[in-house]
């Protein structure tokens, strides 16, 4: 199942710069590993802000939202998800 899923990560006054650090470069981890699995298909990130646009295939929602709720930075993330599905014009046989 393939959703897009939008992240804004909001890094709170006064968080600790060096935790906040780890923090990424955990999530960076995490993030290549899913890349690597194919279950965080893509990403981009949205121009001007702190914010990604991904794509997940996953098996269903549950999977997803434990994903979502284990990566290091989602106490800090405004999640927003949408399921896909595929559209009967399209040409691609990886969609769905
Ligand atoms: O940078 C972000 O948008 C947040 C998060 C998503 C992947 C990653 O490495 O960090």
């Amino acid at each position: 199942m393939l959703f897009h899923v939008t992240m804004d990560v909001h890094v709170p006054h006064g968080c600790d710069p060096v935790r906040f650090e780890q923090l990424k470069a955990a999530e960076k981890a995490r993030f290549q590993q899913l890349q690597r699995d194919g279950t965080w298909r893509h990403i981009w990130r949205v121009v001007g802000r702190y914010s990604n646009v991904s794509i997940f295939d996953v098996e269903d929602n549950a999977q997803l939202h434990d994903l979502l709720t284990s990566l290091p930075l989602y106490p800090f993330m405004e999640v927003k998800v949408t399921a896909l599905c595929r559209h009967p014009s399209s040409l691609h046989d990886d969609d769905r």
